[in-house]
């Protein structure tokens, strides 16, 4: 049995530690708004379980622990300093779970410095519809960098008929990038129009989905990202069979009024491009809209 903090178990956080629980693996919430207890529902019509997992709000009730899972808002991480201080030490495995790129260097400096930071690209359908309460909406994938870390975190979460699958890439960060093209997409896309997902799907916006699309990849090739048209394509085939009813983190955001992680995600596309002398027009347009929310 490891010890594991999940510190942020909002639609993300609130997923990995029910499974993490259910697996026999002694599970803290780190929580900023607090709640009796978790309850995570698989998808909108199933079954709702209670996760009695230990719920702490104040830092100095923890220490470290062998696996710390951070799955704030990437713009959140700086606000969970403290927490990062006190459940960190020698050994501990600290996986960001967050969009973007580069998640690992957001806690640098916030953590033990004898332990590990990884990265981790999340493909997992989530909304947390009130503090303490996730609809899982579907699928499950966190993809980190090989490493000693990937049969530690999987025997955390992964298995059973509702487990999240962890694969360690030999080439992270052609896979952080290739995420990215979906969140500096969908995300804008959804959140500026207040609608779900497929929104995508449809002729009026299939212009602006290929053109998004195609400067992440020039950006993220520029950055030594093996992206393709191929991934263009590929996306562009996934929003036309997507379920209904799915949206974004993003989305989930500003229906919640609460502030969107577009400076992570399309401005890490449009900051790339500057430095790159890469052209993105169509993401600076979007960037200046989300900043204009
Ligand atoms: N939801 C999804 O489907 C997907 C999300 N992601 C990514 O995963 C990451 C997490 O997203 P998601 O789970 O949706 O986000 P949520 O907003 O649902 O959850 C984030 C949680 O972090 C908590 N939090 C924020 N600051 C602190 C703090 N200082 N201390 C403790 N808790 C804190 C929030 O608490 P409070 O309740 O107070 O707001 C909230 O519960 C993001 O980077 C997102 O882009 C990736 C793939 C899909
Ligand atoms: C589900 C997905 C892939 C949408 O881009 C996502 O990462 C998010 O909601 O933030």
């Amino acid at each position: 049995m490891a010890s594991v903090v999940v510190i942020g178990p909002g639609a993300i956080g609130g997923v990995l530690a029910a499974l993490a629980h259910e697996r026999g693996h002694d599970v803290t919430l780190a929580v900023r708004t607090p709640f009796d207890v978790l309850r995570v529902r698989s998808g909108a019509d199933g079954e709702e379980r209670s996760v009695p997992a230990a719920i702490r709000t104040d830092p100095a009730s923890v220490g470290p622990a062998d696996w710390v899972i951070l799955t704030t808002k990437a713009q959140d991480t700086a606000s969970a300093a403290g927490w990062l201080k006190a459940t960190t030490g020698p050994g501990t495995v600290v996986v960001v779970a967050q969009n973007g790129v580069d998640q690992d260097r957001r806690v640098e400096g916030l953590v033990h410095p004898d332990a590990t930071a990884v990265p981790a690209v999340v493909v997992l359908g989530a909304e947390a519809v009130e503090p303490g309460r996730i609809v899982h909406h579907g699928y499950g994938r966190l993809t980190v960098p090989d490493g000693a870390w990937v049969s530690g975190l999987s025997a955390l979460v992964s298995g059973g008929d509702d487990g999240v699958e962890v694969v360690g890439s030999p080439d992270y960060r052609t896979d952080a990038w290739r995420k990215l093209i979906s969140n500096a997409v969908a995300n804008p896309i959804t959140a500026l129009t207040m609608r779900r997902n497929d929104v995508l799907a449809e002729p009026q916006t299939a212009d602006l989905v290929l053109g998004l699309s195609r400067e992440v990849v020039a950006v993220a090739r520029a950055e030594g990202a093996d992206l393709s048209e191929d991934d263009v394509t590929t996306l562009r085939n996934h929003y036309a069979t997507m379920p209904a009813g799915t949206g974004t983190s993003m989305l989930y955001d500003r229906l919640a009024g609460r502030p969107t992680e577009h400076e992570y995600l399309t401005g890490a596309v449009v900051a790339a491009g500057q430095r790159h002398g890469v052209p993105t027009p169509l993401n600076a347009t979007m960037l200046a809209l989300l900043r204009s929310m």
